[in-house]
C-alpha cells in the first residue's frame, strides 16, 4: 500500500501591507505601503504551508476563491491549481491584454493573473509536503545544483523620505545623482556582500543613467553591472545609450518597449537584452525568440506560475539557446525562499538574482534570511525552512484593514509630490 496523499482542510489569502521606501522608476515612486498577499494552507495530517504573491485588489480576490475551491483537494494536485483557478474566478483567458503598469510586469491577462496567483498556492502546497515528508522543497522539484544562490544588488535613485507624514522611513537617504548610486552600492557590497549590481532606470535623462553606471563602473571594476529603465527609451537613445556602455553591462534590461524595437537594438548594437517585460508569459515566447528580441528572460516564479513553470520556462530558455536571470518585485521572506529554492533546481540559472528584499524592513517570517556574500544558502530543512509569524502577519494585515491601500500605483504615489505628474507614456526618452 502506497503512502496515503494528505488532503488540504484549510486555506486562507490574507492581505497585509508592508512598508516600502521611495524607490523612483519610470512610471513615478513607489507607496510607502505595498499590498502582498499571504496564503496559508493546512493538510490533514496537520502540516501547514505557505506562500506568498501579490495582494493587489483582483489578486486577492482570486486568492481568496481559490483558497476556497482547494479546500479537500490533495495537497499534491499542483497539475490542477490553474483550472481550479479560472473556475475560482469566474472568468475565461479571452480578454485582450494590455500593458499592466502596476509593477511594470508587461502585459496584464487573464492567464497570468491565474499563474500569479496559484503560485503562491503551490508554494504553500509545496512547503506543506516537503514538512509532511521531511524533505526541502528543493528535493521535491528533482534536488539542488547549488549550495548558495547569488543575487545581486538592486540599485534605485530614492527620495530620502516619503513626503507624507507617518510614512514609513529608513536611514538609506536620498540617491538623485552617480554620487548618491555609488554611495547606495559601497553600502550594499558591505552589509550585504553583493558582488553584481542593478540600477532601476528610465528615472533620469538617459545621459544622466550613463554617467551613473560609468561612475559604477569606476568604483567597482569587478562587479557585473545591469541598467533597466523598463522600456522607457525609443529605439535610438536605447541604441545611444548600449554604444556609450558598450562593454560596461552585463546585459541592458528592456530598454524600449516591445519586441519589434528591442529586436531592433539587438540589430543595430548586438547588445545583450534581458527582459521581464516582453516575455511574461509562454504565449510571449515563440515571437519574441523568433525575432532575437531577447537574449536573457528574467524569471519571476509569481508571474510564470510557481516553481515548476519556472522549471518549464528553463527548459524553453535552454532549447533557444536563451538564458535565464530572476526578476523580483518588493517582496518578503516566504518569496525570497521560494525564489533561491527554485534558483538551485536550474542549472542554467548562472547570473545573480534580483531581489527587492534589503529594501524592506519588516517580514512575516520568525527568521528572515541573511545575505552573506551576495548569497543566499538554500536551506536543507523540509518544506520552504521557514517558519511564518503570526503576530507579525496579524500586525501587517490589521494595518491592511486600516488603511485604504489596495494596489500598487506608482504614478499617483508620484502625484502626492508633482501632483501635475501623469503616467508617462513609454518610450518616455
Ligand atoms: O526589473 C523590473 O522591471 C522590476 O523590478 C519591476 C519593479 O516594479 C521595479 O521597477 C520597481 O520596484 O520599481
Ligand atoms: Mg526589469
Amino acid at each position: 500500500m502506497g503512502r496515503r496523499v494528505p488532503r488540504i482542510v484549510r486555506a486562507a489569502a490574507t492581505p497585509i501591507l508592508i512598508g516600502d521606501p521611495p524607490l523612483l522608476n519610470v512610471l513615478g515612486v513607489h507607496q510607502p505601503y505595498t499590498p502582498r498577499c499571504i496564503v496559508e494552507i493546512e493538510t490533514d495530517d496537520g502540516a501547514v504551508g505557505v506562500g506568498e504573491t501579490y495582494g493587489d485588489a483582483e489578486y486577492l480576490a482570486l486568492a481568496t476563491s481559490l483558497a476556497d475551491a482547494v479546500v479537500g483537494t490533495p495537497v499534491t494536485a499542483l497539475n490542477g491549481l490553474f483550472d481550479l483557478a479560472y473556475e475560482a474566478g469566474g472568468f475565461a483567458d479571452d480578454a485582450a491584454p494590455e500593458f499592466d503598469p502596476a509593477g511594470l510586469r508587461g502585459r496584464r491577462t487573464p492567464s497570468k493573473l491565474v499563474r500569479s496567483v496559484v503560485s503562491a498556492f503551490e508554494i504553500a502546497s509545496l512547503d506543506a509536503l516537503g514538512t509532511v515528508l521531511g524533505l526541502p522543497v528543493h528535493a521535491l522539484l528533482g534536488g539542488k545544483v547549488r549550495d548558495r544562490v547569488d543575487y545581486s544588488a538592486y540599485l534605485f535613485y530614492r527620495w530620502a523620505e516619503h513626503p507624507v507624514a507617518d510614512a514609513p522611513s529608513d536611514d538609506w537617504g536620498a540617491a538623485l545623482d552617480p554620487e548618491g548610486v555609488v554611495a547606495q552600492a559601497r553600502r550594499f557590497a558591505s552589509e550585504y556582500g553583493f558582488g553584481s549590481f542593478k540600477l532601476k532606470g528610465g528615472v533620469f535623462s538617459p545621459d544622466e543613467e550613463i554617467a551613473a553606471i560609468k561612475a559604477l563602473a569606476k568604483e567597482f571594476p569587478d562587479h557585473p553591472l545591469r541598467l533597466d529603465p523598463n522600456g522607457g527609451w525609443t529605439v535610438d537613445t536605447s541604441v545611444h545609450v548600449a554604444t556609450e556602455l558598450d562593454g560596461t553591462l552585463e546585459y541592458l534590461e528592456d530598454p524600449t518597449p516591445g519586441v519589434e524595437a528591442m529586436a531592433e537594438v539587438r540589430r543595430r548594437t548586438g547588445a545583450l537584452l534581458a527582459t521581464n517585460m516582453i516575455v511574461t508569459s509562454f504565449e510571449e515566447i515563440p515571437a519574441a525568440f523568433a525575432a532575437d528580441a531577447v537574449q536573457v528572460v528574467l524569471s519571476d516564479h509569481h508571474y510564470w506560475g510557481g516553481l515548476h513553470a519556472t522549471r518549464e520556462l528553463a527548459a524553453h530558455c535552454r532549447t533557444y539557446g536563451v538564458a535565464l536571470s530572476m526578476h523580483s518585485n518588493t517582496h518578503l521572506g516566504i518569496s525570497l525562499a521560494a525564489m533561491t529554492h527554485v534558483a538551485s533546481v536550474v542549472p542554467e540559472l548562472r547570473y545573480a538574482c534580483d531581489t527587492h528584499r534589503p529594501w524592506q524592513t519588516e517580514d512575516v517570517i520568525t527568521t528572515p534570511h541573511v545575505f552573506r556574500d551576495g548569497a543566499v544558502e538554500v536551506p536543507d530543512t523540509p518544506g520552504l525552512g521557514v517558519e511564518l509569524d503570526r503576530d507579525a502577519l496579524a500586525a501587517l494585515h490589521e494595518r491592511w484593514r486600516r488603511l485604504d491601500v489596495r494596489g500598487r500605483d506608482d504614478v499617483a504615489a508620484m502625484r502626492v509630490k508633482y501632483p501635475e505628474w501623469t503616467q508617462p507614456p513609454l518610450p518616455r526618452w
